[in-house]
């Protein structure tokens, strides 16, 4: 049998639909989905197969002007990211149109020499004799290889969006075992929601300089699941600075990580965090690219 694998990049504007179309795809609450743009601070891994194809999508931040240290790190991730891709899904609000945002997005992708495929999204909002001009319009600012209309909420057009990957990307043995995959959205899941605490509750250089990998993931028979989430870090200061006085950082990270984590999966969550110092941890360049934090 030939398999086919390859890393698919999305890119759109904020609130162009990328959670909502991957976690339409990978069948799981991969990435946070929110009215509220720039919810999606990190890329997430989604790995899916597909008629013997595994796909594995790249979930990159929304692309908007960085001002922050941080956020042009995650900017850069995002284009990155793209760079490294077998190919790019280019999503655009159908309904919204070609606004300023979804221009500057094209302008970069037109410097490139990447393979992109356009994907107008929320078709469900609009007639199909608008989408026509749409097309023509980023065609002509860029060259497209195919051009798919869906709606990831109602999941209208996924299906020919993923056959067609399935077909096309290079021949090769699947990355991912696939018996690791079962798990491997929830634990992604686990990492991210801890990860966006930090970051929420913390000064901006730790998050930026810190990993975060659950190490396991356990259901017990009552139904509840039991996850350990390690937060790697590089200096003993920013261990001092996660752990808190007495805790009290470290707690209210996992507790607020905890209530989110148990509203999406929908099940009573036990959730431990360890945080370790990993020295040399800055030259762990795999890593880095790994949370997609390289500048
Ligand atoms: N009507 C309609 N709404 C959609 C569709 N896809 C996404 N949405 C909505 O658009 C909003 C943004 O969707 P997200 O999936 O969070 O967008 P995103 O691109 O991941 O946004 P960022 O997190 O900012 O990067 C949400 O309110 C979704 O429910 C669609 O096909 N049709």
């Amino acid at each position: 049998m030939t398999t086919r694998c390859g890393f698919v990049a999305l890119v759109g504007a904020p609130n162009a639909g990328k959670s909502t179309l991957l976690n339409r795809i990978a069948g799981a609450k991969l990435s946070i989905v929110s009215p509220k743009a720039q919810t999606t601070r990190f890329r997430t891994l989604g790995i899916v197969v597909h008629q013997d194809a595994q796909i594995i999508l790249v979930d990159l931040p929304g692309i908007f002007k960085p001002r922050r240290r941080l956020d042009r790190a995650m900017v850069n991730a995002a284009w990155t990211g793209s760079q490294d891709a077998d190919l790019t899904l280019l999503l655009i609000d159908a309904k919204a149109g070609l606004r300023e945002d979804v221009r500057e997005i094209i302008a970069k992708l037109a410097e490139g020499n990447k393979k992109i495929w356009l994907v107008l999204n929320k078709t469900d909002l609009v007639s199909a004799e608008e989408l026509l001009p749409l097309t023509q319009e980023v065609s002509g600012l860029l060259t497209v290889e195919h051009v798919f209309m869906l709606s990831a909420r109602s999941g209208d057009g996924v299906e020919d969006l993923m056959n067609h990957l399935a077909r096309e990307l290079p021949e090769g043995p699947y990355l991912y075992p696939e018996d690791d995959l079962t798990d491997l959205p929830d634990r992604l899941l686990a990492a991210e929601l801890v990860r966006e605490q930090i970051f929420m509750q913390t000064h901006e250089e730790i998050p930026y300089q810190a990993t975060v990998e659950t190490e396991s993931f356990k259901e017990r028979p009552d139904g509840s699941v039991r996850i350990e989430v390690t937060i790697y870090v590089s200096r003993p200061g920013h261990k001092a600075i996660l752990i808190g006085e007495g805790g009290h950082k470290i707690k209210s990270i996992g507790a607020r990580a905890r209530m989110e984590l148990q509203g999406l999966l929908e099940r009573p969550c036990h959730l431990f965090l360890n945080v370790k110092e990993r020295a040399g941890w800055d030259e762990e360049k795999a890593r880095l690219r790994a949370i997609g934090l390289e500048e």
